[in-house]
């Protein structure tokens, strides 16, 4: 890239950054910090402490910040793709979830985590599960993952980024993504 290019790009990059705020909702232990931590840094434990509260992380992606906000998964979300007993529960918590008026409209990635295990549910069946079909009042899109093998991260990150608004804009640009 010649000089008056890099140049460009930074000029471009001082006015047109982007910035979205991520609520990152699910189970417990259905590795919302692992996500995280992958797309921040590409790490992957398998020891990892369940998140109490919540926690905040920031990560710039060229010239997108976003802010990561996990919210432990503790008697309240999460669930993992191989973890078919809990896809009722994270199927209400997600329907109620949506009813919410603060939310109305918001774009929602589904997140289906742990594919690398041998019992973790196909795309349409996790579609199924959760009845994705129903929702019609937002844009709803569903990925298979693994943080462990880091699998479809990289996807992850380019709907972010797609999904992110200039800093300029007057409403908060905020996505909410439901690992499951
Ligand atoms: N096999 C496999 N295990 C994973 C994957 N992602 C996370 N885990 C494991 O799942 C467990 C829970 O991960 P966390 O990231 O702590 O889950 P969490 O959703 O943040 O849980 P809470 O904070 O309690 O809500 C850990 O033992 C992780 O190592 C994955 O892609 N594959
Ligand atoms: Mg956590």
């Amino acid at each position: 890239m010649g000089l008056l290019d890099s140049l460009l790009n930074w000029l471009r990059s001082l006015f047109f950054k982007q910035e979205m705020e991520l609520s990152l909702v699910g189970l417990q232990n259905a590795g919302k910090t692992s996500l995280v931590n992958s797309i921040a840094t590409g790490g992957y434990s398998e020891d990892m402490i369940p998140t109490v509260g919540f926690n905040m992380r920031k990560v710039t992606k060229g010239n997108v910040t976003i802010k990561l906000w996990d919210l432990g998964g503790q008697r309240r979300y999460v669930v993992d793709a191989a973890d078919r007993d809990s896809v009722t529960i994270s199927r209400s918590e997600l329907h109620d979830l949506l009813t919410k008026p603060s939310l109305s409209g918001i774009p929602l990635l589904i997140l289906g985590n742990k594919i690398d295990k041998s019992e973790a549910f196909s795309k349409q069946a996790l579609v199924d599960q959760l009845g994705l079909e129903s929702i019609t009042d937002r844009e709803v899109c569903c990925y298979m993952i693994s943080c462990k093998d880091s699998i479809n991260i990289d996807i992850v990150i380019d709907w972010l980024i797609k999904h992110s608004k200039t800093a300029t804009a007057t409403a908060t640009p905020t996505a909410t993504a439901t690992t499951t």
